[in-house]
């Protein structure tokens, strides 16, 4: 089950929205039909919506291929900006364009056709290093989790919000991998659900033990000493380690720090947001009311009440116990510890 399957010409996003009672995928031969995958959450999560804009970044080459460098170039800018506009919060979609717009540049010059080939082989590689990362990820996180562990994830960090394997859940089968005794409690995750559908839905398939609680039982768990440890993945981390992730992780970090819970965030480099310095910087999506007024296509509230419906939250990175990345782990962040994290694995800080 890969969320994105890329052949040359087509991209084939996994229907998230369709999980986990049907598997179909959604055939896109454009970047406009990619951009509305992202946009419709046909594709959801941060790597993996940084994953389709670059494929949608190569389907928009090949559509330009056949014009002069100058009409192929602008075309890539407005895919580029198409692209990027089409959710605001988790950084790696930027980040993604950004990587294939820059090759293209480097290649100026070059005939458009040959650009498209190498766009093709660029996204696939940003592909492959997202599923090695998080098996990177994986192996880090898992040192950090007991031999017996009852964990709780909020949203869906898994293979499905990724190329595969997953940031938080891949902790969690890199922890299963080792021999480790675990079980997971899913937050179902208002108002979307992607706990309770998609991490049930992929734990499940893996055999790895998984309860389904409402988000308003998470602090009755802790209470009861149910719960040991807290994963979360993230979509955008600013400088100081303040994290932007699913709406109601925050709610869940205070709950955590309450009880003496550690709470960590699994996230990849292309997550991290250095120019930014705090997560207030963070654009936050608000999303349609129905998703809040409505429940499996039916009113729940009545018409003409007043609706908010912000997807993410920003989690303060004094709530946070470490941060768990491709390069090791950053505990209890801060500006100076991220900076210089990032200075010593040889990245941008
Ligand atoms: C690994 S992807 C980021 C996740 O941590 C996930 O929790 C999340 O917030 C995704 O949001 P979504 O709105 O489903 O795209």
């Amino acid at each position: 089950m890969d969320p994105i399957r890329f052949e040359y010409g087509v991209v084939f996003l996994l229907d998230q929205r369709l999980l986990p009672v049907e598997v179909k995928y959604m055939e896109c031969k454009s970047w406009q039909e990619v951009a509305a995958g992202i946009r419709d959450m046909v594709v959801r999560g941060a790597p993996a919506i940084g994953a389709s804009a670059a494929f949608g970044m190569a389907l928009a080459a090949k559509q330009w291929s056949s014009v002069d460098s100058e009409r192929f170039f602008a075309g890539l800018e407005e895919a580029a900006k198409g692209l990027k506009a089409t959710r605001p919060t988790a950084v790696n979609l930027a980040w993604a364009v950004e990587r294939m717009l820059n090759v293209a540049r480097t290649q100026r010059g070059v005939a458009p056709r040959e650009i498209a080939d190498i766009l093709d082989a660029e996204a696939r590689r940003i592909a492959q290093e997202d599923i090695a990362v998080n098996k990177k990820i994986g192996d880090f996180g898992a040192g950090l989790i007991n031999d017996k562990a009852r964990i709780l994830t909020h949203c869906n960090a898994g293979a499905l919000a990724t190329v595969g394997y997953g940031t938080a859940l891949g902790v969690i089968r890199r922890a299963v991998a080792h021999g480790k005794e675990v079980h997971v409690f899913a937050d179902e995750t208002r108002p979307y659900l992607q706990g309770a559908r998609l991490t049930a839905w992929e734990l499940h398939r893996d055999e790895i033990p998984v309860t389904v609680i409402a988000d308003n039982m998470a602090g009755f768990l802790m209470k009861q000493g149910k719960i040991d440890v807290v994963i979360v993945g993230a979509d955008r981390i600013a400088a100081n380690g303040d994290v932007a992730n699913k709406i109601g992780t925050y709610s869940v970090a205070v709950l955590a720090a309450a009880h003496n819970i550690p709470f960590y965030v699994a996230a990849p480099y292309s997550t991290f947001d250095l120019a930014i310095k705090s997560g207030e910087q963070i654009p936050i999506e608000e999303r349609c009311e129905t998703e809040i007024t409505h429940f499996a296509g039916r009113r729940i509230a009545p018409e003409g009440i007043g609706c908010y419906n912000p997807s993410f939250d920003v989690t303060p990175a004094n709530l946070i116990t470490a941060i768990i990345t491709e390069f090791g782990v950053i505990e209890k962040p801060d500006e100076e510890r991220v900076r210089q994290f990032f200075a010593e694995a040889g990245h941008e800080a």
